[in-house]
This record gives structure tokens, sequence and C-alpha cells, in this order.
């Protein structure tokens, strides 16, 4: 049957490699830094330059179509997931890897449509990677299906996480506690390529069995969920319910058994959602 989605996801991916391109074009002489939240979290012209030619692009294409993009959130636009079909942006997914030239970078999209992810594309820019998924139709990168690892022995896995850019001591020693009884399972190791995007497309490949993250937002997300369940994982909320893009915590998996022990290790918090009304 035809896919009512297919030219937006092909739209997508054409749009992603573009925006690959200037990525890699900027990282030899763009790379000056402005802060948004905190000193650490980062920001430069290209993410603010990539967001807007995704956005433009799309527009032309399909009129009709919304937006939750993070650099257009941050400079006050709504992020609020409706039942139209919504592109859900990050221009780079990686910021303070991209202006260290540390080579892991993706821009990530995901679409949705009644408040479900549709199709996702992760195209990690340095590596030349193109993540592709499209729900119920599998996980692919660079056209090859991927599979998640068998792995159900925690003490056998590689468990990916971040330390975000909240450096809020109160968090950080959550952060710090749920590493530390995570490494001390123990388990093989514990990886973070610097972006929440590949850190899932290495979960679809089965390189990691697990990522999990409290701190990052839909837009870091929106894509490789559906990478990671089309390649047979598993998404929680980091309590063990089911996971809710805009509460800014996730745990993918390569299965149930994982998820649900590395549940067991996360001294879980909540933040401010990204869909939380805009303070005045
Ligand atoms: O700001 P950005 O580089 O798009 O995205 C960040 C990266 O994915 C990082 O790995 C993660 O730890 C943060 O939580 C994200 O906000
Ligand atoms: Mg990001
Ligand atoms: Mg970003």
């Amino acid at each position: 049957m035809a896919d009512v989605w297919q030219s937006s996801m092909d739209h997508a991916v054409a749009v992603a490699r573009k925006a690959g391109e200037m990525v890699r074009g900027a990282l030899k002489d763009d790379r000056t830094v402005m802060t948004k939240s905190s000193a650490v979290d980062l920001v430069t012209q290209t993410d603010q330059k990539v967001e807007q030619l995704i956005i433009q692009s799309v527009k032309e294409k399909f009129p009709t179509h919304r937006f939750i993009g993070e650099e257009s959130v941050a400079a006050g636009e709504s992020c609020n997931l409706t039942d139209d079909p919504t592109w859900i942006i990050d221009p780079i997914d990686g910021t303070t890897n991209f202006v260290h030239a540390f080579p892991f970078v993706a821009v990530s999209i995901g679409f949705s449509v009644n408040k479900q992810v549709e199709f996702g594309v992760v195209y990690s820019c340095l590596e030349d990677k193109m993540f592709t998924a499209r729900r119920g139709r599998g996980a692919f990168c660079n056209g090859e299906p991927l599979q998640v690892s068998e792995q159900t022995d925690i003490h056998q896995a590689i468990v990916a996480t971040e330390f975000g850019s909240s450096r809020d001591p109160t968090a950080v020693d959550h952060i710090f506690r749920s590493l530390r009884n995570i490494l001390c399972l123990p388990v093989h190791g514990v990886r973070g390529a610097g972006t929440a995007a590949i850190n899932m497309c290495l979960v679809a490949s089965g390189c990691a069995e697990a990522y999990y993250e409290i701190g990052i937002h839909v837009w870091d997300v929106a894509a490789g969920s559906l990478i990671v369940s089309e390649a047979g994982g598993v998404l929680l909320d980091v309590d063990g319910g089911d996971v809710d893009l805009m509460s800014r915590r996730i745990v993918a998996a390569n299965n149930r058994t994982i998820a649900e022990r590395i549940v067991k290790e996360i001294e879980s918090f909540t933040l401010q959602r990204d869909d939380a009304p805009l303070q005045s």
C-alpha cells in the first residue's frame, strides 16, 4: 500500500543530508559560541542557520505542516505537540561536540502525526551515516536494516548516558549516584557520544544495550526513539512507566529486561516539561 508520508520522509532525508553538508562546512570556519539556559548550554550561528534551512525547505513543500525546532523554541516559539503533522527538529544534536570538533554530530528530524512519531531521520554527518525509521517498516543505516543487541544480562552490557547541560548541584548528584549504581552492577562499560540522537542510534545498531538520560528535550529524542523501537528495542520512562517525549526523561534499550534493570538503578528527578506553558 502507498505510504502517505513517503514524500515527507524522502524530503527529510534529502534536507538532513543538505544540513549535514552545511555542518561539515561550518566545522572549518564558523564556530562562534553563544550560550542559552546555562554557561554550558551552547549554541552557534550554524545551529540557527541549519534550522532555518530545514524549516524553509519543508514550508515550501508542505505549507500546512507545523514545526517544533530547538532554536525556534529558544527564540520563544511554543513547544506544543498537536495532532497536526509536525516536524520535530534538532539542527545540531551535539553542539558541544561541534564546537570542539569532537567527531559525533547529528541532524535529527522526527515527524509526528496525532502525537505519534511516524518517521525519524538522524544524520550522523561526520560519519556520513543516515539512520532512518518509518513506523511499522523497520530501521536502517545507509539502507541496511538495523537490529538491537540480543543481550539480556546487564553485566554484559554497554550503557550510554550523558551528563547533560545542567550544572545544578542537586541534579548533578542524582546523575552521579545513578551512574555509580549502574557502573558498579557492574556493567561492561558506560559510554556517551555527546549526542542523544547518536546514542540512540548506537542502541538501534546493537553497539550499546541501552541509553538513558534525564534532561533531554523532545527534539533530541523524537527521531531516535522510533529508530530504536523499529530496530526491536523498547522505550521507558526512567521510573519504568510509558515514555513521554515531552517529559525530558528517557530509557531506550535493546529489550525490556535490560530497560527495567536500568530503571531500578536510576535516581529519578523531575524537570520542567517541554510543553509547560511559557512564562510571561
Ligand atoms: O543541545 P544539543 O547539542 O542539541 O543536545 C544535547 C545533546 O544531545 C547531549 O548529548 C545531551 O546530553 C543534551 O541533553 C542535549 O540537549
Ligand atoms: Mg540536541
Ligand atoms: Mg541541538
